[in-house]
């Protein structure tokens, strides 16, 4: 490449053993990499193996802003940061493809005894009430979007925008519901005093936790590769190359490399009988031998015991299921 790729790898949730393990994902893509062990990650990362890109450790919160402007050519974040930094201003970033993981919900939540349902019933309910409406959130973009949307808070404040905090930056004129800007540890800002939080969840225990349930989702996330519109189309090239080989790793992790042995006199009824079944990807790859043949094909893994039963009645012997550390189509 006549420039290097610069690379966003996000720190956080997305790079945790037990939730988003881009480290792992990178790892089994292939990439030999230093200084990105989850819980102990440098700013700089090292690829070993691929010379045209430089690494640096990022915020999935701020990695929007650095793709917005250039400073990185591409990055892993949640489709929930990129969405609300996309709130008030038009997006320079381009979405490469998604990666299947890192997946929550950006969800409204109340105390789980609340009588409410929904956000309107909430509204509806406090429409009296003298004091200000508090609702925490790292994302007061997003929030006060789907606020102003709902039909009850047009029906009672009409097109006024609520109060938005960011620490000490105030803006909107609505100061009777306010938004204001959490740091993290949100669910607890009911137990404080908020009125509501709007939060990401995965599991639910952390809202289970602080006793809350969850009234509206407000969208979907997963994490994905992006890249600024500033990048050249050699830069976007190479970004699709790197996503081929991350998706090859992800794709992987859902099949089955097995082969098995099988009387040359039963392999068309095997054959017909797998590609009906759709256990074999188009057809099964079949390595001839004078009296046995051995049979090789992908399969989704929640499969394999299924087919494992059906191979048996054809007596297939020598049965062997390995990983895949890559799938590409
Ligand atoms: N429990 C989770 N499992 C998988 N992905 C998550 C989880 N929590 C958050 N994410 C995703 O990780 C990204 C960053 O999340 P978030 O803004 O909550 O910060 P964080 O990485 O958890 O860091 P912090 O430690 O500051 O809270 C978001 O895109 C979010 O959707
Ligand atoms: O539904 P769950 O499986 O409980 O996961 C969701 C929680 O995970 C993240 O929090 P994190 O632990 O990163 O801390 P934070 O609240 O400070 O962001 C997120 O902000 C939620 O609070």
């Amino acid at each position: 490449m006549n420039e290097k790729i610069i690379l966003g790898l996000p720190k956080g949730s997305l790079n945790n053993v037990k939730r988003g393990n881009t480290h792992q994902l990178f790892v089994d893509a292939g990439y030999e990499v230093k200084g990105y062990e989850p819980g102990d990650e440098s700013y700089e990362i090292e690829i070993l193996n691929d010379e045209d890109i430089v690494a640096f450790l990022t915020r999935p919160q701020s990695t929007p802003v650095e793709l917005n402007r250039g400073m990185v050519d591409i990055g892993i974040v949640g489709e929930d940061w990129i969405k609300e930094e996309s709130v008030l201003r038009e997006s320079n970033t381009i979405k490469i493809g998604d990666l299947d993981y890192g997946k929550t919900r950006l969800i409204v939540a109340v105390p789980k005894d609340s009588p409410y349902d929904n956000l309107s019933d909430f509204f509806r309910a406090n429409k009296d009430r003298k004091t200000p409406i508090l609702c925490f959130t790292e994302y007061p973009n997003l929030t006060r979007k789907f606020i102003m949307e709902n039909e009850v808070y047009q029906e009672i404040y009409g097109d006024a925008v609520p109060f938005v905090q960011v620490r000490g930056l105030t803006d909107g004129d609505n100061e009777m519901v306010q938004v204001i800007n959490s740091d993290g540890a949100t669910e607890v800002y009911i137990a404080k005093g908020a009125d509501l939080i709007v939060d990401n969840t995965q599991t639910g225990s952390s809202l289970r936790k602080a006793g809350l349930k969850e009234i509206e989702t407000i969208l979907q996330s997963s994490a994905g590769l992006y890249a600024s519109g500033d990048c050249t189309e050699e830069k976007l090239d190479k970004a699709k190359m790197i996503y081929e080989q991350l998706l090859g790793a992800i794709t992987a992790k859902k099949y089955f490399d097995v082969k098995f042995n099988i009387s040359n006199s039963k392999i068309e009824e095997v054959s017909k009988y797998l590609i009906e079944n759709k256990l074999c990807a188009d057809e099964p790859t079949i390595n001839s031998g004078s009296d046995f043949s051995q049979i090789n094909v992908l399969i989704p893994k929640s499969r394999f015991p299924e087919m494992i039963d059906a191979i048996k009645k054809f007596d297939a012997t020598s049965i062997i299921r390995n990983d895949l550390k890559q799938l590409v189509y």
